[in-house]
């Protein structure tokens, strides 16, 4: 029997951003709605209902706290869901949702409000990795060619300076998890112009393991992005039904 204790994840819902990309007059993108729900509930629902996860923490824009409480405060007590405020960059936000954490979290899982679409196999792929290997992030192999445009001049139209070999090149998501003690050592080290975590990881010279991810954990940018993430849910079979009658893709995982 072993007495290793079992890890115990605190989920960062980074929720902060100024959303400039989506450029939506109503809403910003963690709190549009999908599928009659706000995008970062979806990407919380995946991670509450988790035995393993001990605590999450959404973290919003100061701008935000008032409409956040009004449309999602009677919600938030009952889904045990914590609120913090973020800061200018993404790594502010991260260290903001590090310092609301309580003791019982061996490890962290950062994961982008506006990837809506993470499937529960994928998680339980990422926290098993990083149980394992102290970090490890969802990532997705590039399958396109990839090209670096030049410098347009002021409104030129863009150009091909080069083609980027493509080989060995994965598209990082999240949730990137870590074991706690790493990731609260890598954040005392951070600058400023860091776009994920695991920056901050490698930067230390550790290893972090990646985890083949789907195309379809895609992290809501533009608008566009919505309806993608709405064809995805919908085609999403249901968890098997409580009456228990057969779901004709409960062996298909790609989507779980
Ligand atoms: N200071 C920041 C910046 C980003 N994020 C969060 O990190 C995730 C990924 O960031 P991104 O897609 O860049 O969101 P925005 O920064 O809002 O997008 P934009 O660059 O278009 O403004 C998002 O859930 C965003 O809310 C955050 O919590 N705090
Ligand atoms: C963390 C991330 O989703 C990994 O691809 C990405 O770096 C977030 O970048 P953004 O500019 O904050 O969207």
């Amino acid at each position: 029997m072993s007495d290793t204790p079992k890890p115990r994840f605190a989920v960062i819902l980074v929720a902060a951003g100024r959303s400039e990309r989506f450029a939506d007059a109503n809403y910003k993108k963690p709190f549009a709605p999908l599928c009659d729900r706000a995008v970062w509930l979806h990407s919380a629902e995946r991670f509450m209902e988790r035995d393993d996860v001990c605590q999450v923490v959404v973290v919003i824009a100061e701008e935000d706290r008032e409409d956040f409480q009004r449309r999602f405060g009677p919600n938030l007590a009952f889904m045990s869901v914590e609120v913090c405020v973020g800061g200018a960059n993404r790594g502010d936000s991260v260290r903001a949702g590090l310092a609301k954490l309580t003791d019982g979290a061996t490890h962290v899982a950062v994961h982008d409000a506006a990837r809506p679409c993470v499937a529960d196999k994928e998680i339980d792929a990422v926290f098993a990795a990083a149980s394992r290997d102290g970090a490890a992030i969802l990532a997705a192999r590039v399958a396109d060619t990839i090209k670096r445009a030049k410098a347009p001049a002021d409104g030129g139209k863009p150009s091909i300076e080069e083609t980027v070999p493509r080989d060995g090149l994965w598209a990082a998501q999240t949730p990137q998890v870590f074991c706690r003690k790493l990731l609260e050592r890598a954040h005392e080290a951070a600058g400023e112009g860091e776009t994920d975590d695991a920056q901050l990881i490698e930067r230390l010279g550790e290893p972090v393991t990646l985890v083949e991810g789907s195309p379809m954990n895609l992290k809501i940018t533009k608008r566009m992005d919505l309806k993608l993430a709405e064809l995805i849910l919908k085609a999403r079979p249901p968890k098997d039904p409580a009456g228990g009658f057969a779901n004709p893709f409960a062996g298909d995982d790609m989507w779980r």
